[in-house]
């Protein structure tokens, strides 16, 4: 073997100076684009800034500029994708490849050896010194045993033969460890990774892919991609590489803009924000469906997840009766149905004004959409209706041209404001002095009627919020009321979200993106039936990978898998659709696992990645007082062999005091909403702000029989324990909750308290 890793060190050397080769080349082309790209804005800045005084200067330099611009971009581009090869050399020069192949196609003699890393890389000879691990042929890496195995190709299923499969640690260019296996990805070198620190940001996994994760990372044909997977499966992870893959497999005609990715929190987003990257790629966007939803609804403050979250430990039964039903699928059907048979008596249009003047009365707008024909679907007529409007206004606004108030304004214009009139238009091409007037009576009155135009535009004619409100009054009669208030207070409840925008949508026809192909959706379990429906309707081209972890609910009841998948393929209505479970937990080790595994009715489907580490320690304190002191030792503990220690409690309310009472005592951070980034050290944060994230030990606070009573309770103590990657505490003010009670006491240690006698 030492021969042999000789070998394998000398082949690394060899390809290590290739990619130092191709380094330094690269680095000359990027530093000549970055000169061009600065010389092209440094004279795009001067043009900019000359000849803006006569106007027919102007005209011939805006198109210029124009140009420059256009030029600007096309070099920035340039450099951009220079830069990130640039990135991706420098992180092969430190680690070429993970992994190697031998293979043995029929009808050959020799077999072929191949090198697989985040990136494929060839030599003057275009020999591939290296194959990018999404490449057809690298499957076999992660899927296949040695002897006859198969791979997709573009030109359809291949066969070969797989004599050997090696794996790598290599490290600034030197192997660090390297063995031979023959089933998946071995543990050895996943052990390793697994035990080191966490990190601000989430690593990829491409060395070390398990089976089951290539599975959902290559699937191409189905519509809908279903990852039910436990706590720290992989799932994330899975996905990321998944765009990776697909950005690769559809290289010609996907790009990062036409992928979507729905993620918990801000937090989540910047935590995972380098993985593509770290592949070369580029990042997808990213967005909460708070964003989502405040972008769709100007002027109103939308409720966030949290928000709701922290209201619902506090709200009335009704109010909680009100906000499921209206997360249902069924009062989705409800919208469509009651759009599909409104008549135009019942649509709630407004009058369009300017400053005191009606425009347009809803009486004539309502006559316009009556007239349209029935059989037209609502969103048909109400589009024809917006046509006719702008029609209108257009005839309006050349009867307005003649108006006594605007011939003022042209006899009143002073220099400046002529010039401005008539930048786009050329002095000299006026024959007459009628026709220059005519054309700053247009422009004036133009621009006095912007507001209405856009007013008819984006659809103000009609109240949304008043047919939503008589929406709800025939279908949740009761719930208008609380409705109404918050829209008079410029609220809006985050169950309404979703039904109110598909009302708008169906009746209006707006709102779809068709570009979209790829939607990602993490912590599926979050979000409600009536989302997800709209969420494909507003996205109808694209294809969905879904990701979530039934247990996992915090803002709902622990749902069978099975009830969950069954309710989810009703809603959304798919040809191909395919679930895949991941059973396998990678990030905490085999005690924390087993602990938790306890903890869940049907956790035996879970099974712990064997990493050991010390047993889950139960405390209890006697009061708030007696807790705050145990946590602060705990932390001190835990910092000896920690370098991220993560007290992740029910709500915010609990965090702001441990903040309160500890941050005089030693350095922590209180992270809430409206945090970007995760520091290292002592963090507190409610278990909302946790999702998706881990921490090398994690403090579970107050997992008294109070915080944690039943198994309505159990998604959020499950959430909780499931982040601590190392080490983890679960602290309890008096009685422990019976979730915990219940698990065997050999999975854990309960510290006793030992009370000292004072010394006299
Ligand atoms: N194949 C793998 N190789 C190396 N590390 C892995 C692998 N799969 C998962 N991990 C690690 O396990 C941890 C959990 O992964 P991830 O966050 O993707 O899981 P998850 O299923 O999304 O978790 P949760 O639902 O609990 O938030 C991460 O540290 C990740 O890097």
């Amino acid at each position: 073997m030492d021969k042999e890793r000789l070998q394998e060190q000398r082949r690394v050397d060899n390809v290590v100076a290739k990619i130092k080769q191709s380094l330094n080349k690269k680095e000359k082309e990027y530093l000549k684009a970055h000169q061009e790209t600065s010389s092209v804005e440094k004279n795009y800045v001067q043009n900019a800034k000359i000849n803006t005084f006569e106007i027919d200067d102007r005209i011939e330099t805006n198109a210029e500029i124009q140009q420059q611009k256009q030029l600007v971009a096309k070099n920035v581009e340039n450099e951009t994708i220079l830069k990130r090869q640039l990135t991706t050399l420098k992180d092969l020069k430190k680690s070429p490849y993970f992994g190697r192949v031998d293979i043995l196609d029929e009808g050959e003699d020799i077999p072929e050896t191949l090198y697989i890393g985040i990136s494929s890389f060839v030599d003057e000879k275009q020999d591939f010194l290296i194959y990018d691990w999404r490449a057809p042929i690298s499957s076999i890496f992660y899927n296949g045993t040695l002897g006859k195995v198969s791979y997709d190709a573009p030109i359809g299923e291949q066969e070969t033969d797989l004599l050997k499969k090696r794996q790598f640690l290599i490290q600034n260019a030197q192997i660090k460890n390297m063995f031979d296996t023959n089933e998946t990805v071995g543990d050895n070198i996943l052990q390793e990774i697994l035990g080191s620190a966490s990190d601000e940001y989430m690593k990829n996994i491409v060395a070390t892919i398990q089976q089951e994760q290539n599975v959902i990372i290559r699937d191409t044909h189905s519509d809908l991609l279903l990852v039910q997977g436990v706590a720290g499966s992989g799932k994330t992870s899975a996905i990321l590489q998944r765009i990776a893959f697909l950005l690769y497999h559809s290289r010609s005609d996907l790009n990062a803009d036409q992928i979507v990715l729905f993620s918990p929190n801000l937090l989540f987003s910047h935590y995972i924000s380098e993985v593509l990257p770290s592949l070369g790629e580029r990042n997808m966007r990213q967005v909460t469906l708070a964003e989502f939803f405040s972008q769709r609804f100007e002027g109103l403050n939308v409720e966030t997840l949290f928000d709701s979250y922290e209201k619902k430990l506090s709200s009335s039964k009704k109010r909680y009766a009100y906000t499921q039903k209206k997360e249902t699928t069924a009062f989705m059907e409800n919208v469509r149905s009651y759009v599909l048979n409104l008549t135009a008596d019942d649509l709630q249009f407004t009058d369009i004004m300017l400053d005191d003047r009606v425009i347009f009365n809803k009486e004539s707008i309502k006559s316009t959409y009556s007239s349209l024909p029935e059989a037209l679907s609502p969103s048909h007529r109400f589009l024809e209706t917006k046509n006719l409007l702008i029609k209108k206004l257009k005839l309006f606004i050349s009867e307005e041209t003649r108006s006594k108030w605007v011939l003022d304004k042209i006899a009143s214009l002073s220099d400046e404001e002529y010039l401005d009139l008539v930048s786009d238009y050329k002095r000299s091409r006026f024959g007459e002095l009628a026709e220059e007037e005519h054309y700053l009576a247009l422009k004036i009155v133009k621009d006095r009627f912007k507001s209405v135009y856009d007013a008819i535009y984006n659809n103000y004619f009609l109240d949304i919020y008043r047919q939503y409100s008589a929406f709800l009054t025939e279908n949740l009669s009761g719930s208008e009321t609380l409705f109404n208030t918050q829209v008079e207070f410029h609220r809006l409840s985050l169950a309404d979200c979703a039904p109110l925008l598909y009302l708008r949508d169906l009746l209006t026809g707006g709102g779809q993106n068709q570009k979209i192909q790829h939607l990602f959706i993490d912590e599926i379990q979050d979000y409600s039936l009536a989302q997800l429906k709209y969420l494909k309707f507003a996205f109808p081209q694209a294809k969905l990978t879904l990701l979530g972890d039934s247990e996992q609910a915090l803002f709902s009841d622990v749902q069978e898998p099975t009830v969950f998948l069954d309710n989810l393929k009703k809603t959304l209505t798919v040809k191909r659709a395919r679930i895949i479970q991941l059973n396998k937990s990678y990030r905490s080790t085999s005690n924390i696992t087993n602990f938790i595994k306890a903890l869940l009715p049907d956790g035996n489907k879970i099974h712990a990645f064997t990493r050991s580490g010390k047993k889950p320690k139960v405390l209890i304190a006697t009061d708030h007082s007696d807790a705050l002191s145990k946590i602060n030792v705990q932390i001190s503990q835990l910092l000896n062999s920690n370098t991220t220690v993560a007290i992740i409690t029910n709500n915010m309310n609990e965090c702001k005091t441990i903040y309160r009472k500890l941050h005089s005592k030693r350095p922590l951070t209180l992270i809430d909403n409206t945090a970007r980034s995760l520091p290292q050290g002592v963090l507190v944060l409610p278990v909302y702000l946790a999702k998706g994230l881990e921490f090398d030990a994690v403090i579970a606070y107050n997992v008294s029989s109070n915080n944690y009573q039943d198994e309505h309770s159990l998604g959020t103590l499950y959430t909780i324990c499931s982040r601590a990657m190392h080490e983890l505490v679960l602290l309890s003010i008096g009685e422990t909750s019976p979730l915990i009670q219940s698990i065997p006491s050999k999975l854990f240690s309960i510290e006793h308290q030992v009370t000292l006698p004072h010394k006299n």
